[in-house]
């Protein structure tokens, strides 16, 4: 049996975490050999719903699951983390840009990136999930200078995974059949969903589907999925954003399949004329527990201008926190 690793999970009386500490603690995210302690970090009028949560946890009795920690302090929470799940932020109600929850989350994730600094293993691998996820994340990282900077991604992967469901669902393909689809930028409805590169069974998916239906359907419903959850369930995804969650972290520790790619946002280091240090969501292959942005990608004129949209919006998101970036 492999040694157990710490995953340190925030928010984690919320909705994203009622599903994602399961999952985590069944092995989907990390594998069925790999036992893990928790480390559960919460504010301080959610420990008792938190202490509800553990007790299921214990209900489960699942055998990859080597031990539980409650916190209402970030360094305890954080300490020798070998992964951080940053989900605990609050979340846009109807009617709410996610630039609205700038304000109200940025400073948590100031205060968490200092506590992971100085606590959490000096691998951690860290996602963002908090919304606005992408300047969150830049947030932690910089104010944990001690840390890999490279370490520090925030998740679009729940973005990709729509995108894949809705082309399955316009050409009557499998998600599985699907390879190569890009999600571009920040995790908002500025963000890029391009199938320029994408296959569907081998063939090109631009050529599988209306120009027509591409630009003016499946971007708009990608971009506006999140807004659309809100106002059907009352609440923001969560069974799904949980899903995502555990896909970005087991295919960055564990590896992406040959001749496929992920989307996760990670730190531009110039790729594609992304302005140096954005946390950018970019193409990406991963092995060993390491990730490379996929280069040499052609961009055209209609993607370079959504591109741009997006890279200004996070330009000025991070431009609102300036200063919360040491
Ligand atoms: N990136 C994505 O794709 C994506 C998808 C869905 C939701 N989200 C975001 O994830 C976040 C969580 O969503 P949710 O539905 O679970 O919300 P929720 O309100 O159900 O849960 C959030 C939890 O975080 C806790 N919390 C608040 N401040 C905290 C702090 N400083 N430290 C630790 N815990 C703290 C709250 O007490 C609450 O229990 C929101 O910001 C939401 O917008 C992101
Ligand atoms: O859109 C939101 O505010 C919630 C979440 O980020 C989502 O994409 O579902």
């Amino acid at each position: 049996m492999k040694n157990p690793v710490r995953v340190a999970v925030t928010g984690a009386a919320g909705q994203i975490s009622y599903s994602l500490l399961f999952r985590i603690a069944s092995g989907d995210m990390l594998g069925k050999d790999q036992p893990v302690i928790l480390q559960l970090l919460e504010i301080t009028p959610a420990m008792d719903a938190l202490r509800g949560v553990v007790m299921e946890l214990e209900d489960c009795a699942f055998p990859l699951l080597a031990g539980v920690v409650i916190s209402d302090k970030p360094e305890e929470a954080f300490a020798q983390a070998d992964y951080a799940l940053l989900v605990g932020a609050r979340p846009r109600g109807p009617g709410m840009e996610r630039k609205d929850l700038l304000e109200a989350n940025a400073a948590i994730f100031s205060v968490q990136g200092k506590a992971l600094n100085a606590v959490a293993s000096r691998q951690v691998k860290v996602l963002v999930v908090g919304n606005p996820a992408n300047t969150n994340a830049l947030i932690a990282q910089r104010n944990a200078p001690d840390l890999d900077p490279r370490n520090f991604t925030a998740m679009t992967r729940l973005d990709h995974n729509r995108a894949l469901a809705q082309l399955a669902g316009k050409t009557g393909a499998a998600t599985t059949d699907i390879r190569q689809m890009i999600i571009w930028g920040n995790h908002s409805a500025t963000q890029y969903p391009d199938i320029s590169q994408a296959t569907v069974k081998g063939d090109a998916a631009a050529a599988l589907v209306p120009r027509d239906w591409y630009e003016t359907d499946f971007i708009p419903t990608v971009q506006q999925r999140g807004a659309a959850i809100i106002k059907a369930r009352g609440a923001s995804s969560a069974a799904s954003a949980a899903g995502s969650a555990i896909d970005h972290i087991r295919d960055w520790a564990l590896g992406t399949p040959d001749g496929d790619w992920v989307s996760m946002a990670v730190p531009s280091d110039g790729s594609y004329g992304i302005e140096k240090g954005l946390i950018y969501s970019f193409p990406v292959t991963c092995k060993n527990g390491d990730y490379t942005i996929v280069q040499g990608l052609d961009i055209d004129t209609f993607s370079r201008e959504r591109m741009t949209v997006t890279e200004r919006e996070l330009q000025e998101e991070r431009d609102g926190v300036a200063h919360l970036l040491p």
